[in-house]
């Protein structure tokens, strides 16, 4: 038997996020009914469908922000169900939630430095130079009070105090929402770049041909249960899932 032989083959490694048979109520009102879904290290994955569909609650509940009642999330195959927020982001998941809510009384770079947290995992911590290097309006407004930033500005400003948790995995809520097309531009410009960098990223958007453009795989959610998922040549090729899914 030669050495090649003899090595026990690797165990294969679980997804970066697992969601099984996920259940989320909002008091007796059920909204998620069994969602499954699962993202890579280094994948980019957009969720979709129409409002009310229950994607900020998957989210919330991946976060935390919700209990889950029925089945699991799991980070790199540990279970994230008894954990509270700030643990599932200390164990690398970043949230830019819908709406911004950046501390309207702080600095940018306050803000910024807030958030800040030595990262555990492999792989450059991100600084705040490199925050204002991905958004140098950034630090042009560096001594801004949050409350006084644009839209975009707070946006920019968001994404950045995700960043700077140094997460593996950045959930982004809506993150063009309400904003200038040339702002929107900028932050797929950052969605983009931040992928290239090798970050997980879980994308809900409205715009569908963007989402296409950058991830690798789509979830479609129906009354709180997914109802495809597929990659974005295999969306692309089926307009009419598109249109009966997502009304476009
Ligand atoms: N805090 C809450 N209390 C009670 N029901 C809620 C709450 N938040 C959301 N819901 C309900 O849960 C369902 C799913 O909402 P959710 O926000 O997850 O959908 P969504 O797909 O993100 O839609 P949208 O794009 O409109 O945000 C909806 O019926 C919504 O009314």
């Amino acid at each position: 038997m030669n050495s090649e032989q003899a090595r026990p083959a690797a165990a294969p490694q679980p997804p970066l996020l697992q969601l099984n048979s996920v259940e989320t109520s909002y008091g007796d009102s059920k909204v998620l009914f069994g969602v499954n879904l699962e993202i890579e290290a280094g994948q980019c994955v957009a969720l979709l469908g129409r409002n009310g569909m229950g994607k900020s609650t998957t989210v919330k509940t991946i976060m935390g922000l919700q209990p889950c009642m029925q089945g699991h999330v799991k980070l790199r195959g540990s279970s994230l169900n008894r954990l509270r927020p700030h643990q599932i982001a200390h164990a690398g998941i970043g949230l830019v939630p819908e709406g911004r809510r950046v501390f309207p009384n702080l600095s940018v770079r306050e803000n910024l430095v807030a958030t800040a947290r030595q990262s555990g995992r492999a792989g450059p911590a991100w600084s705040l130079g490199d925050i204002y290097a991905l958004f140098p309006r950034l630090q042009e407004r560096e001594h801004h009070l949050g409350c006084n930033l644009s839209g975009g500005e707070q946006q920019m400003l968001a994404i950045g105090r995700a960043l700077m948790t140094n997460p593996e995995l950045l959930i982004l809520d809506e993150a063009t929402e309400g904003l200038a097309p040339i702002v929107r531009k900028d932050i797929w410009r950052c969605i983009v770049l931040l992928k290239s960098r090798g970050l997980a990223l879980l994308v809900i958007d409205k715009n569908l041909s963007a989402l296409m453009r950058v991830a690798d795989r789509h979830y479609i959610l129906e009354k709180g249960v997914v109802v495809w998922s597929g990659a974005s040549e295999e969306l692309h090729a089926n307009p009419d899932l598109v249109h009966h899914y997502i009304g476009m």
